[in-house]
Order: C-alpha cells, then sequence, then structure tokens
C-alpha cells in the first residue's frame, strides 16, 4: 500500500490559518487538513466517518469551555478524545493593506465570538464605539476583510493568518490578559490513544455524567468516590441538560488513565450511586511550539 494512503484525513475549523489550524498542523504535520465551517460540521465529519479525526476548540484560558462543543458531545454525539493539544493564543487586529495607516476609519470588527470576548477590554478602550460582529473563526473574519476593499473593517486573528490573507497587522496583542491558551481535542470514533506518547506522559480521562435525582449531596458523593481513592481532578464543570432548569450535566476531567483498576472500580461505584456516565476515553496532551 502506498505511503499516501496511510495518511489520515482530519476535519478542523478552518479556513487555513485558523487556531485549530495551527494546532490541527502541530500534531499532524503529515497528514490531510479539511476545513469545515462550523464546530458541529466537523464533529459530523467524523461521526459519519467522512475523516478519522476531527480536530475542535474545547476550552480558553480566558474564557473558558467552548459550549458549542462541549454540548455537541454530550447531546449529539458518540466520540472519543484521542489527544489534546494546548496552544499559546496571540490575537491581533487586521486591516486590508489599503487601510494600513487608517485605523480611524474603522468601520466593524469581525471574528470569533471567543476571540473577540478575549480582546473584550482592548476592543472596548481602543475601539469603543466600532461595532463588532461575531464570526465563523477568526481565520474566516481574516479572509472577509482581505476580500473587503470597499470599507475599512478588521479581524482579531494572529499572525499566519495575516501571512495567509495579505492582511497587515494593524495592533499586536490585544488579548486582555497575557496566559491566552486553548485546549482543543482530537476526536475519534474510535476509543484509541494518539500513537506517540508525550514525555512525561500524564493521562487524562473525561467523563461527562449527570447525578442521580433527589437525592442530597449526590455531587458530594460523587466527588468523594475519586478523593477517597487518591484520584485528581483538573477540571469539574456543570452545563444545561437542557430539560429544564436546575437540570445539568458534569465535565470531569480526571488525572488517570480509565484502565487502571482505581478507575475501574470508581465507575463501578458512580454507576452504583445511580450516575449516568458517558466515557469520551483516556488521551495525552500535546503543547504546540510557541
Ligand atoms: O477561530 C479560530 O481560529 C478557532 O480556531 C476557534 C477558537 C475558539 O473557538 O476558541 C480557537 C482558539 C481561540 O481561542 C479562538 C477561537
Amino acid at each position: 500500500m502506498s505511503q499516501q494512503q496511510w495518511e489520515k484525513r482530519i476535519a478542523y475549523l478552518g479556513p487555513e490559518a485558523s487556531f485549530t489550524y495551527l494546532a490541527t498542523k502541530g500534531l499532524f504535520p503529515n497528514d490531510w487538513h479539511i476545513p469545515y465551517q462550523s464546530i458541529p460540521e466537523c464533529i459530523e465529519a467524523v461521526a459519519e466517518e467522512k475523516v478519522e479525526l476531527a480536530v475542535v476548540p474545547v476550552e480558553n484560558a480566558l474564557e473558558g469551555s467552548v459550549p458549542l462543543t462541549v454540548d455537541y458531545l454530550f447531546h449529539e454525539a458518540e466520540l472519543f478524545v484521542t489527544a489534546e493539544v494546548m496552544s499559546k493564543i496571540q490575537q491581533h487586529l487586521l486591516v486590508n493593506k489599503k487601510y494600513a495607516n487608517q485605523l480611524d476609519m474603522l468601520e466593524e470588527i469581525y471574528s470569533h465570538p471567543h476571540a473577540l470576548a478575549q480582546c473584550h477590554k482592548f476592543l472596548f478602550y481602543n475601539h469603543g464605539g466600532v461595532k463588532q460582529t461575531p464570526y465563523a473563526s477568526t481565520a474566516a473574519a481574516a479572509e472577509l476583510v482581505s476580500k473587503t476593499e470597499d470599507r475599512c473593517i478588521a479581524a482579531v486573528a494572529n499572525a499566519s493568518a495575516a501571512v495567509k490573507y495579505g492582511l497587515h497587522i494593524a495592533e499586536t496583542n490585544i488579548h486582555d490578559f497575557h496566559f491566552n491558551h486553548t485546549r482543543f481535542f482530537v476526536l475519534s470514533k474510535q476509543n484509541i490513544r494518539h500513537g506517540i506518547v508525550p514525555l512525561k506522559a500524564q493521562p487524562k480521562t473525561t467523563f461527562m455524567l449527570t447525578l442521580p435525582t433527589d437525592v442530597s449531596g449526590a455531587l458530594h458523593q460523587v466527588l468523594s468516590v475519586f478523593a477517597w481513592r487518591k484520584i485528581n481532578l483538573s477540571k469539574i464543570e456543570s452545563r444545561p441538560l437542557k430539560t429544564g432548569l436546575g437540570n445539568y450535566f458534569f465535565i470531569i476531567d480526571i488525572l488517570a488513565d480509565e484502565d487502571e483498576p482505581m478507575m475501574k472500580g470508581a465507575v463501578e461505584e458512580l454507576k452504583a450511586l445511580g450516575c449516568t456516565l458517558k466515557s469520551l476515553g483516556t488521551y495525552f496532551t500535546y503543547v504546540t511550539p510557541e
């Protein structure tokens, strides 16, 4: 079989030069990167086996979870996380080269809602009166700016997008807090792990669970399942179940391998407590070079 047939098709939130693209290229430099216009489309592509893997943003250090990803994985898809990628995020204000020295003419700023939110203070203090418009991704916004010559509009996006779409970087590092990183999930239909295990590898497992109804202290009981086994959690978050106010599911990131006997015991105990549990599997964290 030729080398090409072994290459994986990988869906990502595009177009080229989005942050998701950079994360995808970082972990899979030699595979086929296939752009999709939205997170659900990436997830559906892997669910329908149009691609082997999909890379989607899941959490940002400033803005928290990406609700679309988390909710879609809980409600709509039966997929597993094969790896997570952690990338540094640097946001810049990009304009068409024609308007390089005319920022005072700025009419509208486009970007992914998470990116606009990461720059909220900067945009408020420096471009307070300018309309902000959410767009499919930072790179899609950059592409729009490159095609728009008759109005002075800007995109919040990265430096690669400036190069790719031939834009001028009018303002650099406009994100409100210095430590700006995003986690991306690499999703697969199979419960497999990305092949190359990173140095100092710490396995992580993500569970999505619902609590039994009308049991007082149910969350406390869930936490003690992990506490007495000395299993560390790195995150717990609730999201609406969408069945009524006050109904939630929980996303729990656990610093352990689900194949460990202690974790198997934890799963049994959670089920005995009446929790419903969806495991996204065990995976390792990869950091893209800064
Ligand atoms: O718009 C992009 O470039 C994306 O890849 C999406 C996304 C996100 O959804 O959080 C990814 C990283 C940044 O945090 C901003 C936007």
